[in-house]
């Protein structure tokens, strides 16, 4: 064991440096039922210590001075994913041992634990949580947007990688299951292997779809470690084609990139099917808008508080 056995630390970061979820109010009154719960500290927060719960609502961090509670919460249904990470290696003279601090916002680098970048002198997996959180909008109801926000949390209870990244595994399981609508069980289990299925269409609107998808939709297939096969459509009617004929099972759902007007192949192309009930039924469809028109894309967009 380290020499610090039950300290772990944990990181807020959001985009523009403020974590939303404080501007959330709490769902209902009802008791959550708590899967896991840890005490963790925020190194942003002058190294306070956080009670870290992971409930079926979200990840309610907590805590407590001078005789009052603070509570936080980041709800699930602005959870996207979460993903087990290592440190990676710094190329600095002499190397911090398990037991040291955690480096700060600015320093911490992570890499996937098979990366040759790895700094294996650090055995502390961290849990990279992503959530996109929804900050209201003004008076008149424009300009809602969803905000990127992240939570690290360091497990390094343990002197090996290998012990360290079996304790993170069991927070990003229960996540996955609860992001999925499952109740985590807590044993090793089977998460969604599916892949997405991506259809875009460079042509859409001013041409810009593929640019769209690699710089800001991509990235969140990562966060949420979701795989995804690609097809750019190569002519009209491609799309169409594709999901009337293809065993459009083998997907998790489809994202359509592009306009309108792909979006009305995908939905043709289903209902062409013969067995087009299920197959709606089954395949979650998405559009990220990129079409010149967009106008179903904007009357379909859901937005909830
Ligand atoms: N590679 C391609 N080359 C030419 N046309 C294509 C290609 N791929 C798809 N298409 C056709 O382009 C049509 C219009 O595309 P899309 O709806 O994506 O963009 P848009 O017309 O700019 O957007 P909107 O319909 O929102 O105005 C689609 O109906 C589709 O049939």
């Amino acid at each position: 064991m380290s020499e610090n056995p039950k300290i772990e630390k944990l990181r807020l970061d959001d985009d523009d440096g403020e974590f939303g979820a404080r501007q959330q109010k709490p769902d209902d009154g009802k008791p959550a039922t708590v899967y896991l719960a840890e005490t963790f500290y925020i190194t942003t927060k002058k190294n306070s210590q956080f009670e870290v719960k992971l409930t079926e609502r979200g990840i309610c961090l907590r805590k407590e001075s001078n005789g009052s509670a603070k509570e936080q919460v980041i709800y699930m249904k602005d959870i996207i994913g979460c993903r087990c990470l290592r440190s990676k290696r710094k190329g600095q003279v002499g190397s911090p041992c398990a037991c040291s601090s955690m480096p700060g916002p600015a320093q911490l680098k992570v890499v996937d634990e098979h990366s040759a970048d790895l700094d294996e002198s650090d055995v502390s997996a961290y849990l990279y949580i992503y959530a996109y959180i929804l900050k209201k909008a003004g008076r008149r109801g424009r300009g809602s947007r969803r905000e990127r926000t992240t939570l690290t949390l360091r497990f390094r209870s343990f002197d090996c990688y290998e012990d360290n990244n079996r304790e993170a595994q069991k927070w990003r399981t229960a996540i996955k299951q609860l992001i999925n609508g499952e109740s985590p069980d807590l044993s090793p289990k089977l998460i969604e292997q599916r892949r997405m299925l991506i259809l875009l269409n460079p042509k859409s609107g001013s041409g810009k779809a593929r640019e769209v998808f690699q710089q800001r939709v991509a990235p969140m297939f990562a966060e949420a470690e979701i795989a995804y096969d690609l097809h750019v459509t190569k002519r009209a009617f491609f799309a169409r084609e594709f999901v009337r004929t293809k065993d459009v099972y083998t997907w998790r759902g489809i994202v359509v990139v592009g306009g309108d007007g792909l979006f009305w192949e995908v939905i043709n192309g289903l209902l062409e099917r013969s067995d087009w009930q299920h197959a709606l039924d089954q395949i979650p469809i998405g559009i990220i808008p990129c079409g010149s028109g967009n106008g179903l894309a904007k009357t379909i967009a859901h937005v909830y508080g």
